[in-house]
């Protein structure tokens, strides 16, 4: 990056969905230049580590799974929420591992994943308008006129709670809860009468097998440290723009600058404006990025964004998130991968199967049919096929929890059961069992592909 960059000179840029409304912005001011004195959340060498992994992916040798609350919030956030999230994405990459016969890469969206950008500013009930809820890092999501009002101290607020956050999921990591050897106690979570439990746990008992085995014959010694942890790393959507500057420090070995509150971060759909504050960010930092590929991208600004946000062409840095609907992808992808394959710099293709997919039920709630979703996964898998590119990832809105959020999966959740636990602060999101069951199907798809490419080899 130029010499014209530095974490603050974004603030030149037209900068979308940051809010300009607070009361007082000596108060904004103080709460940035706060978090700015506070410890980094996560290290440049994890997110050297993670550039690494998601350059295996962007080669085809490995897979990315990225998952967790479309909104993380003060009010859910409780060890037991950590934990299930921690836990779900741990089955979901042991079935794919399991299936494509590639390590998955391990990405929480989680630890600072809190800034909504919504779709209207304002919220109408009734005769009442009052600005939109935007993030419990922002305002809160009573509908009240005090509690819409932007809030600076919320933003130290999430920074603690991501701190404590990242503490225990670096805890279950290495701490032995995410050893290989205990895959099946994994399996308490689930409800009494779950087809994906089942599945799962017929899954844990093979591996057990193979690693009691293995054991037997004297063969773990070496891999020991990879059965025993796991690889888990953080992320979040790039929105807010001043907490992402207090964070973003020089790296001592280096001399880059990393962005220190989280491993990944990405833009969002609605803020990947080629000349606008947040593309500009996110090229001065050197972390492993993404960015969100709608329907309207053109395969021309793609291949500027590319060019942008990956100059240099290393491989693992870009990774393009495509999030069309069910109903676009087949006509929009195509043309995309296209266009990323024949300019030649690598990038990790995956996709984001969630924000193209939302309907309204009959009875007012934001849902998603799971049949929609699993859909556009199939499509992106078929579409990479055919393309020649490596479909290389998965980004869910997903939760440890039993929620009734989106409709569908092996339950046929419907439309009236939406309110029995619907607890998402802003998008719905699959319930532990509907993500393990999207794994499960997406495993045979790659499963699929793999026997192919083994017969034609
Ligand atoms: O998570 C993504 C967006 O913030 C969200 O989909 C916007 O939702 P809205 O259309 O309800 O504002
Ligand atoms: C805001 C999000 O998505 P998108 O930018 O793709 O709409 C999100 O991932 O929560
Ligand atoms: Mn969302």
């Amino acid at each position: 990056m130029n010499k014209s960059w530095s974490p603050h000179s974004w603030r030149a840029r037209p900068a979308l969905h940051i809010p300009d409304d607070y009361p007082d912005a000596a108060a904004l001011r103080a709460a940035e230049a706060e978090i700015a004195t506070l410890p980094p959340l996560v290290f440049a060498g994890e997110a050297r580590r993670l550039t690494s992994a998601l350059g295996k992916v962007a080669n085809g040798e490995a897979f990315l799974l990225q998952g967790g609350d479309c909104a993380e919030s003060f009010k859910e956030f409780s060890a037991d929420n950590i934990r299930d999230t921690f836990r779900l994405i741990l089955q979901m990459a042991v079935v794919l591992t399991f299936a494509g016969g590639k390590p998955v890469v391990k990405l929480g969206r989680i630890a600072g994943q809190f800034g909504k950008p919504r779709s209207s500013p304002i919220e109408t009930i009734g005769d009442v308008t009052l600005p939109s809820y935007r993030g419990d890092n922002i305002n809160g999501m009573e509908f009240t006129p005090e509690a819409r009002i932007p809030d600076p101290q919320r933003l130290v607020k999430a920074y603690h709670q991501s701190s404590s956050t990242l503490n225990l999921l670096r805890a279950f990591a290495n701490g032995g809860y995410a050893d290989l050897y205990n895959i099946h106690k994994w399996t308490l979570g689930f409800v009494s009468g779950s087809p994906q439990g089942e599945r799962y746990r017929e899954l844990a008992e093979k591996i057990s097998e193979t690693l009691n085995f293995m054991s037997a014959i004297g063969i773990t010694s070496d891999k020991a440290q990879e059965i025993r942890q796991v690889d888990f790393f953080t992320s979040h959507e790039a929105l807010l723009l001043n907490y992402e500057q207090a964070l973003t420090r020089v790296d001592s070995t280096s001399g880059d600058w990393y962005d220190t509150s989280a491993h990944f971060l990405w833009i969002g759909e609605r803020t990947r404006q080629l000349d606008g504050a947040h593309v500009h960010f996110m090229q001065g930092i050197k972390n492993p990025i993404g960015v969100k590929c709608g329907p309207t991208l053109e395969p021309d600004d793609l291949k500027r964004l590319i060019d942008a946000l990956n100059p240099e062409g290393i491989p693992g840095r870009l990774t393009l998130i495509g999030r069309f609907g069910s109903d676009k992808v087949g006509e929009r992808l195509p043309r995309l991968m296209k266009a990323s394959r024949e300019h030649g710099v690598p990038v990790v293709w995956s996709i984001d199967p969630m924000h193209g997919n939302v309907v309204k039920a009959a009875n007012g709630y934001k849902t998603r049919p799971f049949d929609r979703i699993l859909s556009e996964v199939r499509s992106f898998i078929d579409i990479a096929a055919s393309e020649n590119v490596h479909p290389g990832g998965l980004h869910l809105e997903m939760t440890g929890q039993n929620v009734t959020e989106c409709l569908g999966g092996a339950h046929a959740l419907s439309e009236d059961e939406l309110s029995h636990r619907y607890h998402t602060h802003c998008d719905p999101r699959l319930n532990a069992d509907q993500a393990l069951e999207l794994s499960f199907l997406v495993a045979e798809r790659l499963q699929g592909l793999k026997d192919k490419v083994t017969k034609a080899a």
